[in-house]
């Protein structure tokens, strides 16, 4: 049987007295898109930090695409890529010089070729020969997403992709991810404080609060879960300690 994009399984993460994540379990399957809720501190950014591999968990274990990540980071990593609006590319180089590096981290063959593959595609080409410090939020939005595609990942972290942009361009940038994965079968984790983004992207959502997983199910489940009329209202629900009883 193919082994899941991401099977986590009590994962834990503490820094002195905080814990910033507990005991947190899930099975993303290949393919699918979830969303990562919950309010600020929550921890998702840590989350997502651990299933990169860049922070070690306190306990538990994550596997990503069949590779241990306490063991087997590297064959992981080469399969995954993840974009976050925390990490700015260097200013000076242009967008192309700074895809061809990652190309190049990432092993990628027919580097010149993919990259002008992810131009057309992310609507980039007028911008490739600019310094990457020079642009607009949507323009580092389109680069951060080809960033995150030089590898052709089969699992795509992605936190926050449409933060800081304007209705026009998040709406473009939620299109374009929905075909993506229609067509490349990517599985994709998503955190995001856009109910409504995630409402349209997401199958299925894990929802955490101070660092545990408190609810989760698909969106229109938790909705009627909860006898709200949105996913916003629910995390309000959520947030505020106004639970239904099971
Ligand atoms: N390096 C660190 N040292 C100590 N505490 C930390 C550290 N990083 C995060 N924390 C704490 O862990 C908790 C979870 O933080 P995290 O950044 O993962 O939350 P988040 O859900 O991503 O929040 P936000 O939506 O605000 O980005 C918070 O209480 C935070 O203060």
């Amino acid at each position: 049987m193919q082994s899941a994009a991401i099977q986590a399984e009590g994962l834990t993460k503490r820094y002195g007295e905080t814990t910033a994540v507990e005991s947190l379990s899930f099975t993303l399957p290949r393919g699918a898109t979830w969303g990562l809720l919950g309010g600020n501190g929550a921890g998702k950014t840590t989350t997502i930090a651990m299933l990169l591999g860049l922070l070690v968990p306190s306990a538990g274990r994550v596997s990503v695409l069949g590779h241990d990540m306490a063991r087997d980071r590297f064959a992981a990593l080469a399969r995954m890529n993840f974009s976050s609006p925390y990490v700015a590319l260097p200013h000076r180089l242009t967008v192309a010089e700074n895809l061809r590096v990652y190309a190049h981290l990432y092993g990628v063959r027919g580097t010149e070729a993919r990259i002008a593959e992810l131009a057309a595609a992310l609507q980039m080409e007028e911008i490739l020969h600019r310094p990457a410090g020079q642009l607009s939020a949507g323009q580092k939005t389109r680069v951060a997403l080809a960033k995150a595609l030089v590898n052709r990942p089969e699992l795509l972290l992605l936190d926050e992709p449409t933060a800081s942009l304007d209705p026009d361009t998040g709406d473009w940038v939620r299109t374009w991810l929905e075909n993506y994965r229609a067509e490349s079968g990517c599985a994709i984790l998503l955190a995001s404080h856009n109910m409504a983004e995630v409402e349209r992207l997401c199958g299925h959502v894990l929802m955490m609060k101070r660092g545990r997983l408190v609810d989760q199910g698909s969106p229109a489940d938790l909705v009627a879960r909860f006898g709200r009329d949105n996913l916003e209202d629910v995390f309000l629900d959520i947030a505020r300690d106004r639970r239904v009883e099971a």
